[in-house]
């Protein structure tokens, strides 16, 4: 033989034995880590995951391997948690072991850490408990929340005429309202939705949301470091979020210059009061950059979730013209048309009830849930799972658990009702998550999504640009988020 065809005979041998060398050692029941499908060394299973139909696959392989498998997202191993049983231990029985965080590498690399959502530990407690008892107190305060949603669904409502029965892809208005709401509660005020600035922002917003749920997003949650240096839309992000900071950081300062420690306006205006009474405190978790990110927390968590889930709805109830009928019927027996709904009508009215619910439970909005980590050894089922692995809790599998919720996959109030149409209470409902680390923001975001929905029905009936049976109701992209199909709606003045 000659040298080269020896040398080249050798390489070939070798980079073999490393892959089965590679694969093998990462091969999923082996040790005590719960089962898996093979995996390649780099690529991981991202060949066996399909995107488009991530739900589907991950079925499949709970049907193999059973509520708890491991996969590896590149070379980053992560555990799924598929069901309820599941689900429920980890976040809810168990919720110390894993309350902690679990990478996104994509996000990682712009948060740092900071804030509430991607933080952990003592900085991750003191932010939340913060944050969530200044929501709190803004409810009890001047104006409280539900009044300041009701100040914006009239805009909206203003805003929706003016279409004059025109169509139009609600997209970005959807996006202004719901983020006007949260404006109000951290900036103090609400912005006109011609303000360019606002604009920019929102689109801003807008951007990284579909360029995280993208083929390149998920590349970039795969490969983050090939990804870093290759050119591409992914790159985009970083100025985004450039440009959010910024935003915030110039309302920081314009609050700074105007601010009376005895009357704060709004969030901001508390948290400068929190750092300056923790000034002496040398490891203050309120500090400048958090003072940003978390700020920057609630403002985009609080925008596109919310937005998007209230989209999806729309488009629902243009595939549904009956059940649109019906939530109508119900707005006009228990509101009328002369006042703005309320959340106390929320009780009386069991049948909008319901489909909100089983819209939110429909889309699955987070279909894996934010992932969480084990900070130690955890022993689960007859598995372990090693300290520092990435857990998702896949919240779709347990909002279309078809032993809770008969045929899952179609759209139906009735999930949600009883035979006598009272409303039905479900603990597989967790489209919010579970436990500790339950969404933050889960009283407003319900309360913004039947308040929207109520104030457009009372006002409007929604029509379909096409054939009610041709609209597809599936997700266009599932990633992060399930985000639905682009769509044109007019809608109609009763
Ligand atoms: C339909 C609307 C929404 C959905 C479906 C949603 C869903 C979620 C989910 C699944 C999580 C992950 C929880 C976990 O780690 O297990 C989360 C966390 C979070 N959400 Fe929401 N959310 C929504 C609206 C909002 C709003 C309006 C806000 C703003 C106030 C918000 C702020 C947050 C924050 C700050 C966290 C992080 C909580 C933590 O890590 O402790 N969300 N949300």
């Amino acid at each position: 033989m000659d040298p080269l065809g020896a040398i080249t005979g050798l390489l070939v041998l070798c980079f073999f034995c490393l892959l089965f060398l590679a694969t093998w050692r990462k091969r999923p029941g082996n040790g005590k880590l719960p089962p898996g499908p093979w995996s390649l060394p780099i690529l991981g299973n991202a060949l066996q995951l399909k995107t488009k139909d991530l739900t589907r696959t991950l079925n499949k392989l709970h049907e193999k391997y059973g509520p708890a498998f491991t996969l590896y997202f590149g070379s980053e191993r992560v555990v799924m948690l598929h069901g309820y049983q599941a689900v429920k231990e980890a976040l809810i029985d168990r919720g110390d072991e894993f309350v902690s965080r679990g990478k996104v590498p994509v996000i990682d690399k712009l948060i740092k850490g900071l804030g509430v959502i991607f933080s952990n530990g003592e900085q991750w407690k003191q932010l939340r408990r913060f944050a969530l008892t200044t929501l709190r107190n803004f409810g009890m305060g001047k104006k409280s929340i539900e009044e300041r949603i009701q100040e914006e669904t009239q805009c909206l409502v203003e805003k929706l005429s003016s279409t004059q029965k025109m169509p139009f892809d609600p997209t970005f208005l959807l996006s202004c309202t719901v983020s006007n709401v949260i404006c109000s509660i951290v900036f103090g005020n609400r912005y006109d939705y011609e303000d360019k600035k606002f604009l920019a922002l929102i689109d801003k917003m807008d951007d990284n949301i579909h360029l995280l749920n993208s083929q390149w997003g998920q590349l970039y949650q795969l490969f983050p470091s090939l990804m870093d240096v290759l050119p591409g839309p992914h790159n985009q992000m970083a100025i985004n979020f450039a440009a959010l900071k910024e935003f915030i950081s110039e309302e920081l300062k314009k609050h700074e210059e105007t601010l009376d420690p005895t009357s704060p306006r709004d969030f901001i205006d508390c948290f400068l009061i929190k750092m300056e009474q923790e000034k002496q405190n040398g490891k203050t978790e309120f500090h400048a950059e958090n003072s940003v990110i978390t700020t920057l927390d609630l403002f985009s968590g609080g925008t596109e979730t919310t937005s998007t889930t209230l989209r999806y709805g729309l488009l629902i109830l243009l595939k549904y013209p009956d059940i649109q009928e019906k939530v109508q019927e119900e707005i006009d027996h228990v509101i009328g048309r002369m006042r703005s709904p309320c959340m106390a009508d929320r009780s009386q009215m069991p049948y909008t009830d319901a489909v909100v619910h089983e819209i939110q439970r429909f889309i699955a909005l987070v279909p894996l849930g934010l992932p969480r980590a084990v900070s130690q050894d955890t022993p689960f089922g007859q598995y372990i799972i090693p300290k520092g692995t990435t857990v998702y809790p896949i919240l779709s599998s347990v909002l279309h658990d078809s032993n809770e919720f008969p045929n899952p996959e179609q759209f139906n109030p009735g999930h949600f009702l009883n035979e006598n149409g009272t409303f039905r209470k479900s603990n597989f409902f967790m489209p919010f998550s579970a436990g500790k680390r339950i969404c933050l923001g889960e009283g407003l975001a319900r309360m913004e999504i039947f308040l929207f929905l109520t104030t457009i029905l009372q006002n409007f009936t929604l029509k379909p640009f096409t054939d009610p049976k041709e609209i597809d109701i599936s997700p266009a992209l599932s990633g992060l988020m399930n985000l639905p199909r682009p769509y044109q709606l007019c809608v109609l003045p009763r």
